[in-house]
């Protein structure tokens, strides 16, 4: 398997985005340090994911890039995606290793040291951990658990920690002190006046 990127985009599918045009930036500044997470609206139907994780997709291989599905593991194997992500409202990460095989990039969603430790064991190649600050991309969530917290997943678990959840370059430096291995983003990077910029100032933070 290689090795996971540091620098995870998520994309930003709400109303009025232009994930693609993001991701492009992304790429054009990150290239094969960049992992992009296809992730869809709720609402979307899977046709909609499916056309866009392939042109995501696409654009990855390009630049020798990992491509990512979120929930939907079946537009993940149909495009050819190097794996996907599960949470708690998704496939149990047992069902979801068993949907991507032994070889497939799975993450999980984790926030506490117990569950890390569970979703590692039902086959989790890497941990998504967060919310680490407040977000404003995504409603519903748990309060923050601040780089403290990412830092009780890391010294529970051996594989690598991706923190989430208001994550700005500035934010980078502690949550690398704190254990994480990578960060991922939505807004820091999708909200951006320039997203290419944007990217390359957290490549920078992630390799200081
Ligand atoms: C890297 C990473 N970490 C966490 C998540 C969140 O996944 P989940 O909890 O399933 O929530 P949704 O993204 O599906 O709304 C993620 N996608 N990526
Ligand atoms: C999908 C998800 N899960 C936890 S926080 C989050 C969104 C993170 O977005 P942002 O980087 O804009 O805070
Ligand atoms: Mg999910």
């Amino acid at each position: 398997m290689p090795s996971l990127g540091r620098l995870h985009l998520i994309t930003d599918t709400r109303p009025g985005r232009d994930p693609l045009a993001v991701v492009r930036a992304a790429l054009s500044a990150a290239r094969a340090e960049l992992v992009v997470q296809v992730r869809v609206e709720d609402s979307a139907t899977d046709r909609e994911a499916y056309d866009l994780a392939r042109r995501v997709l696409a654009l990855c291989t390009s630049y020798g890039a990992s491509c990512l599905v979120n929930d939907r593991l079946h537009v993940a194997l149909a495009v050819g995606a190097a794996g996907g992500h599960v949470g708690a409202d998704d496939l149990p990460v047992a069902a979801a290793r068993r949907v991507l095989g032994p070889t497939g990039v799975l993450g999980a969603t984790a926030r506490a040291p117990g569950t890390a430790g569970e979703a590692v064991a039902a086959g989790a190649s890497y941990l998504g951990v967060g919310p680490c600050h407040t977000t404003s991309t995504k409603t519903g969530l748990p309060d923050p658990i601040g780089p403290a917290g990412v830092r009780a997943v890391v010294d529970a678990v051996d594989v690598p920690v991706i923190a989430i959840g208001g994550v700005t370059a500035a934010r980078v430096p502690a949550l690398r002190a704190a254990g994480a291995y990578g960060v991922a983003v939505v807004g820091a990077v999708s909200a951006a006046a320039d997203p290419a910029l944007a990217t390359a100032a957290l490549i920078e933070a992630l390799t200081c």
